[in-house]
Order: structure tokens, then C-alpha cells, then sequence
């Protein structure tokens, strides 16, 4: 069989002056962001600044006051053909029970793509796709909703790529993957992630947009400097054996005893391994970390 994608389109997304009010409640407060073609955007900020908000905008979901274009178009009024070329991992799973097969064949029609595509991306982060294909997606766990639902998302052509929290239930060797799929589709695109916590996300992006109570209070150009497929290797030594940095260090899937231990550490997880470690700061003798490519189990998530 044949597929034949939607034409693609600019990829670029534009709010002018968006403002969104839910019964009394300002959410987005005038709203300005113009998002270019090759640009990877943490949105970030606290709960309830108001990011799954201007998502659900930007999808056409939602009525707002002022101007929405996503590639040139408005999303209320074009949603379909947005849709088909806007790939899109939401936050919270939708409690579908229709069966995980039918779902991707579903998904891969409305947006005239190879489902085999998509199953060859869920299977890549892990999951067995021959045993979950008959499965209500409601029964499955969060991490394989998550999978399921990026592989959907990745699997696809897209021009932009958005994601509410797509890592927050992955496991560290999905985690790894995934950070290498987001890699493969780096520049040619765009791509917006949103997180609560800028150290989860900073190293996946260029573009930093900060939100709170409905406003952008920040937007910063990052340093493009670290390789999404990286590995770090990190060796520890301790002042003294310590219970609880055991317990966090063994998390990360680091091996010891004692005072010294070891592991590996995935390039974009670096920042939220050192935030970890500076807890500890008065346990640290001495600290070791070396950029590589190896193929060790990596750090899980915490
Ligand atoms: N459908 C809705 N009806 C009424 N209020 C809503 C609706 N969706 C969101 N809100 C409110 O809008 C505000 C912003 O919510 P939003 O989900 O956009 O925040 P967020 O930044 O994505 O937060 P989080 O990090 O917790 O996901 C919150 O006060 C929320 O209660």
C-alpha cells in the first residue's frame, strides 16, 4: 500500500496578542510568540502557568481571543489539515479503549501515514507490540500509553512536533532512545516540548519560553551544544559511605559500594544528574565525567 502525506507546510507557529479566559479565569494573558522553522522550544513554567493551554490552542481545540497560525493557517478554521501534519504527544493519555492495533491504524489514517512506521517506533522504545496490539489502550500502563502514543507521534511525517511531558513516564532506556529520536528529526522542523522543570528539558532544546500565571516571562536562545545521544561515563568517590546517596546514587543504576561508584549518565539527563548530586555536595571527594557513545545501561530515571 501507498501513502500519500498531506503537502507539507511552513513550519512555523504564531500567537499574536492570544488570550484565553475559562469562565472568570485569565489562563493566557496576551500572549505574543513567533516560533521558526529549526527551533526546539522548552516551554516551561510552574502548574497552572498555562502551557497545556496554548498547546490546546495551537491545536485548534480551544476558542481564544486574538491570532493563532500554525504554518500559515488557522488552526480553528483548518484543524484537520493542521492535525495531519502537527504531531502531538498530550500529557494526560486519553482513556481510549479501543485496542492499541486499531488505534495506530486509526491514528495513521487520519494523518495518511504507514502504521508500520509508528510500530516500528513504539517497538524501538521497548515495548512488544504483537502483545499489546489487542489490549484496550486504557489497560496499559503509563509508560506504554506514553510509548504508544510517541510512537504515533514520531512515527508520522511531521512538520512540528509538540509534546506535553512526553519523558515523564518513560523508563531510562526509552528515555535514551527517545532523546535519540528527537536527535534523528533535529533541524528540519519544529519542535516545542513543555515540562515544569527546565532541567528535565534543557538539553533537548535551543529555545528557552518561560511561563507564569498566563504570561511569558522569559524567552531565551540556549547554547545547541550537547549531543542528544551522548552517554556520559561518571565515576564518584565519597568522603564516607552514606545510606541515602546509596539508595538515590543506585536509582540512577550507578554500581559500588561504599565510598566509589560508577555508571553512565545520558547526555541530555546531565543537568538533572548534577542537580541531584548537589545535595550531596558535602559528600562529594571527587567527580569524574567523560563524554562518550557507549552502549552500557544508562542512568535511570528518577
Ligand atoms: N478546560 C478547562 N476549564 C477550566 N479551567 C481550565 C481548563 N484547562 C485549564 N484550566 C485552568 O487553566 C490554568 C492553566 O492550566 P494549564 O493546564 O494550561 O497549565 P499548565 O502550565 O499546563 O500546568 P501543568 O504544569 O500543571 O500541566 C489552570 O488554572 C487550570 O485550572
Amino acid at each position: 500500500m501507498t501513502f500519500t502525506p498531506p503537502p507539507a507546510f511552513e513550519p512555523r507557529i504564531v500567537f499574536e496578542n492570544v488570550s484565553k479566559t475559562f469562565r472568570r479565569n485569565r489562563v493566557l494573558d496576551g500572549i505574543s510568540l513567533e516560533i521558526l522553522k529549526g527551533e526546539r522550544i522548552a516551554l516551561v513554567g510552574s502548574n497552572g502557568a498555562g502551557k497545556t493551554t496554548l498547546i490546546r490552542c495551537l491545536l485548534g481545540e480551544y476558542t481564544y481571543d486574538g491570532t493563532v497560525s500554525v504554518g500559515g493557517l488557522d488552526p480553528r478554521a483548518n484543524r484537520s489539515v493542521v492535525l495531519a501534519r502537527v504531531g502531538f504527544v498530550p500529557q494526560i493519555p486519553p482513556p481510549l479503549k479501543m485496542p492499541v492495533g486499531e488505534l495506530v491504524s486509526f491514528a495513521a489514517s487520519v494523518c495518511h501515514s504507514d502504521p508500520k512506521e509508528m510500530v516500528r517506533v513504539i517497538e524501538e522504545l521497548g515495548l512488544d507490540f504483537g502483545r499489546i496490539r489487542r489490549l484496550p489502550f486504557v489497560k496499559l500502563s503509563g509508560g506504554m500509553k506514553q510509548k504508544t502514543l510517541i510512537g504515533i507521534a514520531l512515527g508520522r511525517p511531521s512538520d512540528i512536533l509538540i509534546m506535553d511531558e512526553p519523558a515523564a513516564n518513560l523508563d531510562p532506556e526509552a528515555r535514551h532512545i527517545f532523546f535519540h529520536q528527537l536527535a534523528e528529526r533535529k533541524d528540519d522542523s519544529v519542535m516545542v516540548i513543555t515540562s515544569h522543570r527546565l532541567d528535565e528539558v534543557a538539553a533537548l532544546v535551543n529555545r528557552v519560553v518561560e511561563m507564569d500565571m498566563g504570561r511569558v516571562v522569559l524567552d531565551d536562545r540556549v547554547a545547541d551544544s550537547v549531543d542528544m545521544t551522548s552517554r556520559m561515563s561518571c565515576d564518584l568517590k565519597l568522603v564516607r559511605a552514606d545510606e541515602a546517596f546509596a539508595r538515590t546514587i543506585g536509582e540512577w543504576g550507578f554500581e559500588g559500594a561504599g565510598t566509589r561508584w560508577s555508571g553512565m549518565v545520558n547526555g541530555p539527563d546531565r543537568l538533572r544528574f548534577m542537580c541531584m548530586l548537589s545535595r550531596y555536595t558535602g559528600l562529594i571527594a571527587g567527580l569524574e565525567m567523560v563524554e562518550g557513545k557507549e552502549v552500557a545501561p544508562c542512568a535511570p530515571e528518577i
